[in-house]
């Protein structure tokens, strides 16, 4: 009995299973038959080189992009028969879609909440709450556009968090800004798995791979490597995890 229970609860733990998930596009294949699993709370990196199909995996495993093959359930739902429940528990920051830069901050706070099924209520609250987490206080009626890269990247996490999801998708959020920006963009990541949000994120800073519990390496659509940054390292006899993604992603 005692090892039915235990087994149950390992088995909760995944968030997201992934079997053999495929993505075709005509006669290519972005995604080759993908099989992982990841546990509630972890932080989880995505990693592989320009094209190796990540994006691609992301969209089928938040339920915008129908699997040619293969399944995935995320927060309990199976991202095909169950897409719209899927997009309801989970948070979603891309550097290319994030925020309105014509909407003032206090307005994209706003809209998100609304599109996330809010109440106004909890709008204005979560709202506030935000903007003083943030110290946006100074600019919450300034125009998103006007702010500086990092804050942005930052106000566009908070809002992908808005709805409490039990997981949220980053992909590539930190694109562009400096090391010490990024260092506080992780620790916003840092406290947000602490309080239990599985974090699924993609990146090509390589410090930042070192940051994840766990990292898979995706070359030409399959994962090629899955482990801890730690037993990467030691696989692949290297010290840091740019000489495994050196030796993995670009061959
Ligand atoms: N709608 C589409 N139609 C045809 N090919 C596509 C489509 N979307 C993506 N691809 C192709 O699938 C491959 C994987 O693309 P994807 O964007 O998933 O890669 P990625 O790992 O996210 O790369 P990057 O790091 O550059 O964002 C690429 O060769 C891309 O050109």
């Amino acid at each position: 009995m005692f090892l039915w229970n235990w087994l149950d609860k390992m088995e909760q733990e995944n968030i997201i299973q992934v079997q053999n998930l495929t993505k075709k596009f005509g006669s290519f294949t972005a995604v080759n038959s993908i099989s992982f699993n990841v546990k509630k709370g972890e932080i989880f990196g995505f990693l592989g080189a320009n094209g190796a199909g990540k994006t691609t995996a992301i969209k089928m495993l938040i339920g915008i992009l129908a699997p040619t093959e293969g399944d995935a359930i995320v927060a309990n739902f199976n991202v095909c028969r169950e897409a719209e429940e899927v997009k309801k528990h989970i948070g979603y920051m891309s550097q290319k879609f994030a925020l309105y830069d014509d909407l003032t901050v206090q307005e994209n706070i706003t809209f998100f909440g609304g599109i996330y099924g809010l109440t106004r209520k909890q709008i204005h609250s979560k709202s506030q709450q935000l903007v003083k987490e943030l110290s946006l206080q100074e600019v919450s009626n300034s125009l998103v556009g006007s702010l500086p890269l990092g804050w942005k990247q930052k106000l566009a996490f908070s809002v992908a968090m808005l709805h409490s999801p039990e997981i949220v998708f980053l992909d590539e959020p930190t694109g562009g800004v400096d090391p010490i920006t990024r260092r506080q963009f992780w620790e916003m990541l840092y406290k947000a798995a602490h309080e239990g949000t599985t974090i699924f994120v993609t990146t090509h800073y390589m410090d930042e791979a070192e940051y994840c519990d766990r990292v898979s390496i995706m070359v030409d659509g399959k994962i090629e490597a899955l482990d801890t940054p730690n037993e990467l390292k030691k696989q692949f006899v290297v010290e840091s995890m740019n000489e495994v993604f050196l030796k993995l992603a670009r061959g």
